[in-house]
């Protein structure tokens, strides 16, 4: 395939998880985690409340690293900025957010965008990331107040927060020089990915992008299940947030339509909170080299799809060790599975929390990890894994690592 055509015709390159990383998505929290309160944690998906400041400080850490080792770092709310091409779109991207936002009594909605049309377009998508607080509206009108009051409902927000998004991982995911934009298992994350057809509609950049999956289907696929393990196989997890269904109608169309993909590899691992998605549990960190967490090794089931020769999906089971099934797969003599923790149960399980297991890859054998979870990096280290170590006290709080907290927009071929 020819890097420089397909970079310009689509705006992206991601035919492997350890490729050089050259461009990549990330998100710099903001507002949104000051809008978290004890009582809405669980539904927001958090389980704790990081301090903003620190955690901006931690994340200017993570892109000044990137930069450093040549990658080009780009922000979610610019992109959505540049994709407001005219006042149509603008106004689209209103009126979809406030519907989506559940916001269906009329005068809210009024007043909702009043306050929205009168920022500049990045403070617009900022507040809109952050979500609004009722007092924000108003202070804006007096008339809302009394109404608000009267309203007798003390709901603070008029539009909730939108705290998972520097998690940018999972609301859409680049696969070769296309772009998957999912529908989320919960409510919550579900508005991000707005932001994402915004982008893939009307970015100068990035409209080309095929698509090979749409927020309008009916089942959940999120970004964190989907792993590039080389460029012609996926590996797509089974997982709290990713269905069986989407995975059929995700294999479909790019093993049929990508140019490179010929097999997508199901992994089915137990459904719960802390193994969310298959790159909470597992990532690659080298051509023939994974991390994984132990505990769930023995629980993993692995499906092949493949199309046949008439292109119709064909779907086995594997039986035997992760190593065997990846070397076959993957066409190499030997694999090394690293565990997170190395090898005590208690630390993998706290490095796992922590997302020991969740690494971001920016060449092969050279990852960027958090410094907090010293045990399994030393197990990497002595793997021959390089590291970018980034700090981790605040970014962790919402259960995400490096690799969830990065989408990759090109990297050079593997
Ligand atoms: N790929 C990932 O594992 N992303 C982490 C997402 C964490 C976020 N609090 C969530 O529950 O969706």
């Amino acid at each position: 395939m020819n890097k420089g055509v397909s970079f310009l015709e689509t705006g992206i390159h991601n035919t492997s998880e350890i490729g050089r990383l050259k461009k990549v998505l990330l998100h710099r929290p903001g507002g949104e985690l000051e809008n978290l309160m004890p009582e809405y944690l669980e539904r927001l998906l958090f389980d704790d409340i990081p301090y903003l400041k620190e955690a901006q400080r931690e994340h200017d850490a993570f892109a000044d690293c990137l930069r450093q080792q040549g990658v080009e770092v780009v922000y979610l709310r610019d992109l959505v900025a540049e994709s407001i091409t005219d006042a149509d779109v603008r106004a689209d991207l209103i009126r979809q957010f406030l519907e989506e936002s559940g916001v269906k009594d009329d005068r809210l909605r009024e007043s909702l965008e009043d306050f929205l049309s009168a920022l500049p377009d990045k403070e617009m998508v900022s507040a809109m990331m952050a979500g609004v607080r009722k007092s924000q509206l108003r202070a804006n009108s007096a008339r809302l107040g009394d109404y608000l009051s009267a309203a007798g409902d003390d709901y603070p927000f008029a539009v909730d927060p939108l705290p998972n998004l520097y998690f940018t991982r999972d609301p859409f995911a680049t696969i070769g020089t296309g772009v998957s934009i999912h529908k989320m298992h919960t409510a919550t994350r579900n508005r991000e990915t707005l932001f994402g057809k915004f982008i893939f509609e009307h970015h100068p950049d990035y409209r080309n992008a095929p698509r090979w999956y749409d927020r309008g289907e009916t089942s959940s696929l999120e970004g964190g299940d989907i792993l590039i393990l080389s460029p012609q196989v996926l590996a797509v997890g089974i997982s709290q947030r990713t269905e069986e269904d989407s995975i059929d109608a995700l294999a479909e169309t790019v093993l049929s339509e990508s140019k490179t993909f010929r097999k997508l590899l199901a992994f089915d691992i137990p459904k719960s909170r802390s193994f969310m998605h298959l790159d909470t549990v597992f990532t690659m960190v080298d051509r023939d080299k994974f991390t994984v967490h132990p505990n769930i090794l023995q629980q993993i089931t692995v499906f092949v799809m493949e199309l046949d020769e008439n292109r119709k999906m064909k779907i086995r089971q594997e039986d035997g060790r992760l190593e065997d099934i990846l070397k076959e797969h993957l066409e190499l003599d030997k694999v090394t599975l690293i565990p997170c923790g190395q090898g005590s149960e208690i630390d993998a399980a706290r490095e796992q929390w922590s997302d020991g297991s969740n690494t971001l890859a920016i060449g092969p054998g050279e990852v960027v990890v958090y410094s907090r979870n010293y045990v399994t990096n030393r197990a990497l280290e002595e793997a021959g894994i390089r590291l970018h170590t980034i700090p981790s006290a605040e970014l962790s709080r919402g259960r995400g690592g490096p690799r969830c907290m990065s989408m990759p927009l090109w990297r050079e071929d593997p």
